[in-house]
């Protein structure tokens, strides 16, 4: 994967072990799932992953180079995924992370990774429900839906084991489990490790992020339609925008504030639309929509 951001990124050595689950298989886990897949050689051992009802894992029967198994068809489905994993993603809400890593604790091979993805689930509340296995290595993180196409971007976090239980695992169990998650989620785009206690503000840029871009562009089509154009020619405006501009901001030429000073001609169009958006307080209004979703994940936690 290119790393256009290499100051920010965290890159990874350590090769992606051949055994990995993916319990809960979402809209989250399944673009992680899907985007790895793209990257993956088609000897590598099927990527085993479950899901709820009988009919998300029908959705996925046709796709190569995968195991489905539903908790609703096979109730030992989760504990028979992670026997041979090595990695072990954990896609499923938040409210089912706790239960599912009670599930599985006995079953997880030796040393194992497992990765939460799970918004505003502290590691100690995992480390709680896996307090027998002190073997098993823990890490947060937060990735978003590009996943998909190869152009994620995910904050990782590792915990930090006490140091007795530390020691008797060899030099760095936490860098050796955040190499690991690295190696997992640069495979399907940009990584960068945080202290824990920022995953959650991360959460609500980019793990969020995508849904602001969509509603954007929603917003957009509803204005444009307003103006008078019919909704498909008001959706291609909105949307082909969006994706050119986004596509423009990748080539990696000029800078956001660049782009739209490009655009944006003195005593033009576009400023006058830019001083109407921006008498609406926009800083007040992106901190308010940042800090309500930081507030949601503590609710989360709190739980
Ligand atoms: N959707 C997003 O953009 C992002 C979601 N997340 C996190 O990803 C997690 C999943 O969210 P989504 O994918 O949006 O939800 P989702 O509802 O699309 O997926 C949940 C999955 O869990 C499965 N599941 C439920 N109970 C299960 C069980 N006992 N055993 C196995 N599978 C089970 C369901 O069948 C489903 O496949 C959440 O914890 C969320 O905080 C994190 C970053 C971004
Ligand atoms: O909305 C949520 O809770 C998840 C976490 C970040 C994006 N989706």
């Amino acid at each position: 994967m290119t790393n256009t951001t290499a100051t920010a990124a965290a890159t990874s050595d350590i090769a992606l072990p051949a055994h990995i689950a993916f319990l809960g298989l979402g809209s989250m886990a399944g673009a992680i799932m899907q985007g790895l897949l793209a990257t993956r050689d088609a000897a590598a051992p099927p990527l085993k992953c479950t899901t709820k009802s009988a009919a998300s894992a029908a959705q996925y029967e046709a796709v190569a180079g995968i195991s489905v198994t539903s908790v609703e068809q096979h109730s030992e489905a989760n504990r028979d995924a992670v026997r041979q994993a090595e990695l072990v993603v954990l896609g499923v809400k938040p409210w089912g992370i706790v239960e599912t890593l009670t599930e599985i604790a006995a079953e997880l091979r030796p040393g194992a990774v497992v990765v939460s993805v799970a918004a505003g689930v502290p590691l100690a509340k995992m480390r709680e429900a896996l307090r027998q296995r002190p073997d098993v290595r823990l890490v947060r993180a937060m990735p978003n839906t590009p996943a998909l196409i190869g152009k994620g971007v995910t904050g990782i976090a590792v915990e930090h084991l006490p140091a007795a239980v530390a020691s008797g695992q060899g030099a760095d169990p936490g860098a050796q489990a955040a190499a690991v998650a690295t190696a997992l989620f640069s495979a399907v785009g940009e990584v960068v490790v945080v202290p824990e206690t920022q995953i959650d503000a991360l959460s609500t840029v980019s793990g969020s992020g995508p849904a602001y871009l969509f509603w954007f562009v929603e917003q957009l089509t509803a204005a444009a339609e307003r103006l008078g154009f019919e909704p498909e020619t008001a959706t291609v405006l909105a949307q082909n925008t969006v994706i050119g501009a986004a596509q423009l901001l990748e080539q990696g030429s000029k800078t956001a504030a660049e782009q739209r000073a490009a655009v944006t001609s003195p005593n033009g169009t576009t400023e006058r639309a830019l001083q109407a958006f921006n008498a609406a307080d926009p800083e007040a209004m992106f901190d308010r929509a940042l800090a309500a979703a930081l507030q949601r994940a503590a609710e989360i936690a709190a739980a």
